[in-house]
C-alpha cells in the first residue's frame, strides 16, 4: 500500500486519502472516559493458553519501520472469546525521550509512556490474519499500557536485543520467553469494546481488551526502546528516528466501553 507515517504530509490527518476506512466509524484508539463505562457481569477473566514460551522456541524480533514487533507462534491463543483467537504478533506504541508519552489508549485523557498489542486472528473462521484482518469478527487485540517506574526483567528479555534492529526490516531471532509476565497480573480487569486497527488500512476489525492495571518498565529501558530505532532502511543516508508512533484518540461517537469490573 502507499506510505504512511504519524508526522507530517503523510500523516495521520492524511491516512483517509489512500485508506478510506481510516476515515470511517469504530475507529482506535479512544479516550476510555468515565461516562462511556458500562458494567457487564458476563465479561470474563480473559484466558490465554501457551503464552509461556521456552528460550528453544526462537521467536523473530523485526522492525517493520511502523512499529518492534515481535512474531508469535500459533499456538499462543484467547480461549475465553466465542471462538479461538490465534496469536500472530506483538509490537508496541511509544512517545520520545522529549514526549514520554505515547500510549494509543488514554484513560481520562491520560496518555500513558507506552502501550502494547498483542494481535490475534480468529482461527475458528479464517486460515491466517490476511484472510482476518477485514472482517468485523477478524480480530481480537490484547492492549496493555505501559507506564515508566520499576525495571521489567521480561521487557528486557527483547529490549536487550533491540540494537540489532535499529532501521527497518531488520530481523534477529531472540529466544522465546514467558510473554505471559507482559501482561498485568489481573486478566480479569479490563475495557472491551468495539474498535479497528490502529495504523492504516485502519478496517473496523478489532475486538479490543485494554487491560484496566498498567505494567511497568524502567525508565532507561523506555528510552532504550524509544531512542534505539529508526524508520528508515540503514543505507539511507538520512535516518529517521522511529518514535511518537501513535494515533491520536479517535470519536467514540455512540460507542459503549464495556467493563468487567465494579470498582
Ligand atoms: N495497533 S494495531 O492496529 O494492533 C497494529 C499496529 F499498530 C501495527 F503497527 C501493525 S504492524 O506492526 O503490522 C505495522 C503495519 O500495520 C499491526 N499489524 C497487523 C495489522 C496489519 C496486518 C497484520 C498482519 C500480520 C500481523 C499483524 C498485522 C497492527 F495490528
Ligand atoms: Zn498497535
Amino acid at each position: 500500500g502507499a506510505k504512511w507515517t504519524y508526522n507530517g504530509p503523510e500523516g495521520e490527518h492524511h491516512w483517509s486519502k489512500h485508506y478510506p476506512y481510516c476515515g470511517g466509524a469504530f475507529q482506535s484508539p479512544i479516550d476510555i472516559k468515565s461516562e462511556l463505562l458500562r458494567f457487564d457481569p458476563t465479561l470474563r477473566p480473559i484466558e490465554i493458553q501457551n503464552y509461556n514460551l521456552l528460550p528453544n522456541e526462537q521467536l523473530t524480533l523485526g522492525n517493520n519501520g511502523h512499529s518492534v514487533q515481535i512474531s508469535l507462534p500459533s499456538k499462543m491463543h484467547i480461549s475465553s472469546l466465542p471462538h479461538r483467537y490465534t496469536a500472530a504478533q506483538l509490537h508496541f506504541h511509544w512517545g520520545s525521550s522529549s514526549r514520554p508519552a505515547g500510549s494509543e489508549h488514554t484513560v481520562n485523557s491520560k496518555q500513558y509512556a507506552a502501550e502494547m498489542h498483542v494481535v490475534h486472528f480468529n482461527s475458528d473462521k479464517y486460515p491466517n490474519m490476511s484472510m482476518a484482518v477485514d472482517k468485523s469478527d477478524g480480530l481480537a487485540v490484547l492492549g496493555v499500557l505501559i507506564e515508566v517506574g520499576e525495571f521489567s526483567p521480561t521487557f528486557e528479555q527483547f529490549l536487550r536485543f533491540i540494537n540489532g534492529i535499529k532501521y527497518r526490516d531488520q530481523r534477529v531471532q531472540v529466544p522465546g520467553f514467558n510473554i505471559r509476565a507482559m501482561l498485568p497480573a489481573r486478566l480479569d480487569e479490563y475495557f472491551r469494546y468495539d474498535g479497528s486497527l490502529t495504523t492504516p488500512p485502519c478496517y473496523p476489525s478489532v475486538l479490543w481488551t485494554v487491560f484496566r492495571n498498567h505494567v511497568t518498565i524502567s525508565r532507561k529501558q523506555f528510552l532504550d526502546m524509544a531512542t534505539a530505532l529508526y524508520s528508515s532502511h540503514a543505507q539511507e543516508s538520512s535516518p529517521v528516528p522511529l518514535n511518537g508512533n501513535f494515533r491520536r484518540p479517535q470519536l467514540a461517537d455512540s460507542r459503549v466501553v464495556l467493563v468487567s469490573f465494579k470498582e
